[in-house]
């Protein structure tokens, strides 16, 4: 579904924030890409997602690179800042979601089905809305095309246990109907809870493509921490 073939990204003359990176991203499970503060983590998301150029290799989507999607909102769902408040404050939730959807080429009836999806109130102002409230505005937009891929940056950074939570479920559900979700963070707690299966990388390379049982066996958080220091210590 998502494939990296000996991607690289390198900023200008810096080391490379990405390096060499090559592994596929399968349907059907929440993926978590996992690595410190600097590993590469939204580089690879942001190159995946056409926001960045290549200095070496592809990043596909459904074989096709981000550029090539005829219609990417119906291919693959973005959600890079989750607290973004990308929407009009003034605008009631609903009609941004339908300009939204407007603007891709989608039907109407998209935006109460996403908006059930992520049980938010679509008669609210999206200046009223608390930040895990936004949260849920942003996926309801990634949502609008029915994408069979979805990609994620860091979603829980700034939500409340309660909002964590309900995104762990969610995040399982889309994974559940088929769909290939790929979620960062720096947090492996976070991610072990909601992965099947990890990409660790630091230092932009890839450290372990491996299902989250393999990391810890024994199911212990500790564990899977002890495992994620050992893979990401400098080399
Ligand atoms: N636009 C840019 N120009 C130059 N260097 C950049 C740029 N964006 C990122 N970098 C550098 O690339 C490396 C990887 O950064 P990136 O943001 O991809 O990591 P990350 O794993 O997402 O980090 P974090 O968990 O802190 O968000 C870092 O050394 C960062 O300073």
């Amino acid at each position: 579904m998502i494939e990296f073939q000996h991607l690289t990204k390198r900023y200008a003359r810096h080391r490379p924030a990405v390096d060499d990176l090559t592994c596929t991203v399968a349907e059907g499970r929440v993926t978590g890409l996992v690595g410190p503060n600097g590993a590469g983590k939204s580089t690879v998301l942001r190159t995946l997602l056409g926001l960045h150029r290549p200095t070496a290799g592809r990043a596909l989507i459904r074989g096709r690179g981000y550029a090539e999607l005829r219609a990417p909102q119906r291919e693959v769902g973005a959600v890079l800042d989750a607290g973004a408040r990308t929407a009009h404050p003034g605008r009631r939730v609903r009609d941004h979601l339908r300009w939204l959807a407007r603007a891709g080429g989608l039907p109407a009836s998209r935006v109460p089905a996403v908006l059930a999806a992520v049980d938010l109130d679509g008669e609210r102002r999206a200046g009223a809305l608390s930040l895990g409230m936004t949260a849920r505005l942003a996926l309801a937009a990634a949502l609008l095309g029915d994408p069979a891929v979805l990609v994620l940056d860091e979603p829980s950074n700034g939500l409340d246990p309660a909002g964590a939570h309900w995104l762990r479920g969610t995040l399982r559900t889309l994974a559940a109907e088929g769909r290939t979700v790929l979620v960062s963070s720096h947090a492996m707690g976070e991610l072990a809870r909601t992965a099947d299966h990890l990409l660790v990388i630091a230092g932009g390379r890839l450290r372990a493509d491996a299902p989250v049982a393999d990391l810890a066996p024994d199911g212990d958080p500790e564990t899977l921490e002890a495992a994620f220091l050992r893979l990401t210590e400098a080399r």
